[in-house]
């Protein structure tokens, strides 16, 4: 085995995940997460190769520090200098970005320019690749944008129908996120399923904390449920998804919130935690609903009333509808959501195979569906091995 590692850095608003992937094997030789960053009581995970945790608390709760943090574990394990090139999820790369580059001055101020479309994401991107930068100068960077696989949308895709001039001035338009994994998902469904690739259409549901669908017509984005930024679509964790902006603006009137606090509100307060009351965890929700919580059963009614009405859309994105497939901690590992998703889908003609389903969590990959049905399937995505694939393809070429 060549030693030679990619360290992918993915910063969130409040984590970081990494992972260090050597070039010619899956499995990352260590990988984890720090949460609550720029909050309090923050914490890192490491998890070795064999799939053994550690934990440790973090003194200081921002991504500067967990970068140290997670530098001197690399250091300590020797893992440093196996360390060629670094890749880093980058959320928003508006119209500048169709596909992943090599990190240079200007590409960090055009991420910085495109921070307003992706407040949440792009700012704690660019900590992260400014901070890998600081410590390891000598290294390649390589920035992957959830952007670039939705660069292929039509004009009657990405735009949206306010005057045309907001679009031209503003850059105001879908442009979709998740690519990297919708992107991975594309390319595994292709063997895993035994498409034609000159003729196939699949739907990708992507469903983690923030969920999107996305339409693929032979191996190409034609349409996605995300926007301009990553709140429209499907019903999140903390994200509302589509509201129709009537009901804001009634609302700033009523309550004399100022748009920053309604931005808030919709990003931060809504979603399956706004309807529930209760959490923003999938998981948790639907151990509620068990128990009878109304809220949790309501929430989970909502969010798959939203996901079985745009995956009809989708389907209408398409030439030919070839199969479904179900990913991201939801989509893996919820047979509920899944079925009860399924079970609103029968005009489409897809049928679920309810064993299959009940069998198909944990990282597991099958079909689900029963014979006869258009095909749906679970895939479990990895936006990290293609970011280290992206990273090892620049850095090996420039
Ligand atoms: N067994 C499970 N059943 C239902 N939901 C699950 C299960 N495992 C994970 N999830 C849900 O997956 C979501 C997190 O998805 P994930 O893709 O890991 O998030 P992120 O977008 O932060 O990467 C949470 O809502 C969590 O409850
Ligand atoms: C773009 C987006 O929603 O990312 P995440 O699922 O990591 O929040
Ligand atoms: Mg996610």
């Amino acid at each position: 085995m060549s030693l030679a590692c990619v360290l992918v850095i993915n910063c969130g608003s409040s984590s970081m995940k990494f992972s260090v992937i050597p070039q010619d094997a899956d499995q990352p030789l260590l990988s984890g997460l720090a949460e609550r960053l720029g909050i309090d009581h923050a914490v890192m995970t490491f998890k070795d190769r064999d799939g053994h945790k550690s934990t440790v608390a973090l003194d200081e709760a921002s991504h500067q520090h967990a970068l140290k943090v997670l530098f001197a574990k690399l250091d300590e394990q020797q893992l440093l200098t196996t360390i060629s090139a670094i890749g880093h999820r980058v959320a928003h790369g508006g119209s500048d970005f169709k596909r992943s580059v090599r990190v240079t001055d200007d590409v960090i101020e055009k991420i910085r320019a495109l921070s307003a479309l992706a407040p949440l994401h792009n700012p704690a991107n660019l900590i992260g690749i400014e901070a890998a930068r600081a410590l390891l100068p000598a290294l390649p960077q390589i920035a992957v944008f959830d952007t670039a696989f939705h660069q292929t949308l039509s004009p009657a895709a990405y735009t949206y129908a306010i005057p045309l001039e907001y679009q031209q001035d503003y850059q105001v338009r879908r442009y979709g996120f998740h690519g990297t994994s919708h992107r991975y998902i594309a390319a595994e469904a292709l063997a895993s399923l035994d498409l034609d690739p000159a003729d196939h259409g699949i739907v990708i549901a992507h469903l983690g904390n923030g969920s999107s669908l996305c339409a693929v017509q032979n191996g190409a984005s034609v349409d996605t449920s995300m926007g301009m930024t990553p709140l429209e679509g499907l019903v999140m964790g903390t994200r509302c998804g589509d509201l129709d902006f009537g009901a804001a603006a009634y609302l700033a009137k009523c309550t004399g919130q100022t748009l920053d606090a309604l931005y808030k509100m919709v990003n931060n307060q809504s979603g399956l935690m706004g309807i529930s009351g209760l959490s923003s965890d999938c998981r948790t929700l639907q151990q509620a609903r068990d128990a009878g919580h109304e809220r949790a059963a309501l929430a989970i009614d909502v969010m798959v009333h939203r996901l079985a009405r745009h995956i009809g859309g989708h389907v209408t994105s398409l030439k030919r509808f070839d199969a479904l497939i179900f990913t991201g901690g939801i989509g893996e590992n919820s047979a509920l959501i899944r079925e009860l998703t399924v079970q609103r889908l029968q005009a489409l003609g897809l049928v679920l195979d309810q064993e299959r389903n009940q069998q198909m969590f944990g990282g597991r990959s099958g079909v689900i569906s029963k014979a006869g049905s258009t095909k749906i399937a679970v895939i479990p995505t990895n936006e990290e091995k293609m970011i280290a694939m992206d990273a090892m393809a620049i850095a090996g070429t420039n």
